[in-house]
């Protein structure tokens, strides 16, 4: 996979704040990553250095082999796509318009701005003024905005807050057509369980500091999370699967016909044949492996304070 974005040893400061510490990460072609952390973990910061809006105090940021707050930054950055955390647009001008003045700036075709409203849901709002829109309209017309140029690389911050779930299910049909099409996407998010099926990879910030990153199967690997089996089983025969099992278990919750279990990742295997051996009591199985937001819980756990 080709490399498309390369942080090596970052260090951003504001002052006496450290926001970024030595982060090192590469983004491919064609992969969509979650960057996720509490508040002022550093997530927008580390767009920002991957705009070349701000230059770091120490490491290297290159985007497609060049540095974005250098020369060449303007150049670079048509070819970037960003939707910022909050936005503003001027009240009066109408989407349409508002469009075409991005497409402008970023000197890229006006022919594709009704396709991009009409993408984001808002072909009847194109002649309406912005300052009539909802919060979620403009949130999707900043989205849309982010989308001018077809560009290669993609960066969200936070792209669903605030927007309800119809609006927050059509930005994520969005990036999984740009996922698609080759586009390279790094989307911040606190929506952890919403995102984990649109991306490839999470990277986790804690205090400037990536303390985590991979996709979902090595994290959980390295976390070390239990896998969760719920079992709906023929009434009064709890006790009987529960004697028969000789794999290391926890019981975390038991009923008249329910029961649910949690078994390390590396026994899991075992616990599946020994519970195919008990199929006759057994109704119902359903195999729950830690998501994102119980990963990152967990993680952050473990930092030390
Ligand atoms: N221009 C600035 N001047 C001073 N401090 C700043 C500046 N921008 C960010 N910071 C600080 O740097 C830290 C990281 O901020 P950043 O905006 O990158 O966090 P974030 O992870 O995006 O947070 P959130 O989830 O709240 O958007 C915070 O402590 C923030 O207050």
């Amino acid at each position: 996979m080709n490399t498309i974005v390369t942080l090596d040893g970052v260090t951003k400061r504001y002052g006496k704040l450290t926001a970024l510490e030595n982060a090192t990460l590469t983004l491919g072609a064609g992969e969509a990553v979650a960057l996720v952390g509490h508040n002022g973990a550093g997530k927008t910061t580390l767009m920002k250095l991957v705009l070349g809006l701000i230059r770091p105090n120490g490491g290297t940021v290159r985007v497609l082999e060049k540095d974005p707050a250098g020369r060449k930054g303007a150049q670079l950055r048509r070819r970037l796509g960003f939707l910022p955390e909050s936005v503003a647009f001027h009240s009066a001008m109408t989407g349409e318009e508002l469009l075409g003045f991005y497409a402008r700036l970023k000197r890229a075709p006006h022919s594709a701005n009704k396709a991009l409203l009409h993408q984001v849901g808002l072909a009847e709002a194109t002649h309406r003024r912005v300052g009539t829109y909802s919060k979620g309209m403009r949130q999707r017309l900043a989205l849309a905005q982010a989308l001018i140029g077809t560009p290669d690389i993609l960066l969200l911050d936070e792209p669903t807050s605030g927007l309800d779930p119809a609006s927050r299910a059509q930005v994520y049909a969005t990036i999984d057509r740009l996922r698609a099409s080759g586009a390279t996407i790094l989307v911040s998010t606190h929506a952890l369980a919403e995102i984990e099926p649109h991306v490839d990879r999470a990277i986790l910030l804690h205090q400037g500091r990536i303390i985590a990153a991979g996709d979902l199967a090595s994290l959980r690997k390295n976390a070390r999370l239990p896998t969760r089996i719920r079992l709906k089983v023929a009434p009064c025969s709890t006790e009987k699967i529960l004697t028969s099992l000789h794999s290391d278990i926890s019981l975390l919750h038991r009923s008249a016909d329910r029961l649910d279990l949690a078994v390390a990742q590396t026994h899991k295997l075992d616990l599946l044949l020994e519970l195919a051996a008990l199929r006759d009591m057994i109704e119902d199985l359903h195999v729950e492996e830690p998501g994102l937001e119980a990963l990152y819980h967990h993680l952050m756990s473990e930092v030390p304070a």
